[in-house]
Parts: structure tokens; sequence; C-alpha cells
């Protein structure tokens, strides 16, 4: 079953006078339970046609469809509502909290939609473990290496358990040891909970844990 279904969108950014033409019709289906990467050359459209699939943007034209819900409909709230219920992000540069330590920046989410203090912070410390930093809980991220931040972005992400994982280049401020670990902690998350993740990506070597890569030249997809 597609869990997201996109349909000939476009998306026009505005720059002055001049029309930045990002997206030029793509069309596309992802499986739920998909590991998919989105690759192609810089400025070809990935990280645009990631946000509208997120829900992080809203395109010019066409159709976003998530578990069966035209997500064009909704309105800015219930958009907030559904990217809370039902996704988790990971971006390049982390996006951490820098006052906060690693198990508040994991925490802060559920303790913010109301769930219990307690509940909020043993789910924390048990995805934490599973990321293996149960020995940083306390550390700002200033304190931890690029590679360990990033685990906690996915913690945070993973937190309150999303049907689907957006990711933005992880591994693109990471070295090559950092990224492996990154992507066999994704594919490891992938194959336990059977949630669909949908990850942009440069290196040609990611390509060995994507079950599908989806290629973005100017504008428009070509599967492979
Ligand atoms: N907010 C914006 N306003 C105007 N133009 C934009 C904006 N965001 C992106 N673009 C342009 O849209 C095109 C697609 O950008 P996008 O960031 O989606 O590409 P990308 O494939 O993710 O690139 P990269 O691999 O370098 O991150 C580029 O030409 C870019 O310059």
């Amino acid at each position: 079953m597609a869990v997201i279904s996109v349909k000939d969108l476009y998306r026009v950014y505005k720059l002055g006078k001049v029309d930045v033409h990002a997206l030029n019709g793509v069309t596309l289906d992802i499986t739920e339970g998909e590991f998919v990467g989105i690759m192609g050359p810089s400025g070809s459209g990935k990280s645009t046609l990631l946000y509208q699939m997120s829900l992080l943007d809203r395109p010019t034209s066409g159709l976003v469809t998530i578990q069966g819900k035209n997500v064009g409909g909704l309105t800015d709230h219930q958009r907030t509502r559904f990217r809370l219920n039902h996704c988790g992000y990971v971006f390049q540069d982390y996006a951490l909290v820098p006052e906060l330590t690693t198990e508040e920046n994991v925490y802060l989410l559920p303790m913010a939609q109301g769930k219990p203090d307690t509940e909020s912070i043993d789910t924390a410390r048990e995805i934490l473990g599973k990321v293996g930093l149960s020995n940083r809980l306390s550390h700002l991220p200033r304190e931890l290496s690029g590679g360990e931040q990033q685990r906690v972005a996915i913690a945070r992400a993973m937190v309150n358990k999303p049907d689907i994982i957006f990711a933005d280049e992880p591994c693109a401020n990471l070295d090559s040891v950092n990224s492996k670990r990154i992507l066999e902690l994704f594919k490891e998350l992938n194959q336990e909970n059977g949630q669909t993740i949908v990850m942009i990506s440069h290196e040609d070597e990611d390509i060995e844990y994507f079950d599908r890569v989806i290629r973005i030249f100017d504008g428009k997809n070509r599967e492979r």
C-alpha cells in the first residue's frame, strides 16, 4: 500500500521577478515500510520534494496524499497536528536545542504534547539506549561529537513512534565511519519497526542500504 503518493507536483519559488521552477511534475508512490533514497545532482529539487512530502511546505500545484489523506486540504493547524502524530524529521545540521541535554532534547516533544513526565523520560531513555547514548544523557549538544548529535536527533525523531521518518542528508556533516553507523541505525529501525524512511543522500555507497532509489533531475523523477 502507498503510504505517500505524489501526483503532478510542481513548486515554483518566487525570487523577486524571477520564477525558480524547483519541481516540474513529480509523480511517485512510496510503499509502507520502504527505506527510500532520494538522489540527484545539487539543485535538482531533492529537498524541495522532501519538504512537500513531509508537510513542511505547500506545492504550487499537484497532490500529496499520505495514508490516503489529501494533506493539501488540511489547515495549517491540522498539518501541524499531522506532522506531530505521524512524521519524524532528521536534518543535516542536527537542529538540537543547544541549552538542553541529550535526554531533554528527546523528551521535550512528548512532554510538550502533554504526555506524563515519567512516561516521556522513560521512553526517551529507552530510545537513547537503542541509539547507543545511555552514557550521554546529561551532555549538552556541544559536548557531543557530530555522530552522537545526529543519533540524539534520530532518537528525537523516533520518540513519538512516527509512521514516516524524513531525513534530509543526515550524514552530510559526518565522516565515513559515523555515516555508516547512522545508515545502519536507520536500516535497523526500518526493519524492526517497519517505519517508512525517506532519505536524501549524495553518496553512491548509501545505495546498498535503500530498498529503492528515486533519482531527481531538473525537478523531475526517474526511478531506478
Ligand atoms: N526558498 C527558495 N527560494 C528560491 N529558490 C529556491 C528556494 N529553495 C530552493 N530553491 C531553488 O530550487 C532549486 C531546487 O533546490 P533544492 O534545495 O530542492 O535542491 P537539492 O536537490 O536539494 O539541492 P542540494 O543537493 O544542493 O541540497 C534550486 O535551484 C534552488 O536554488
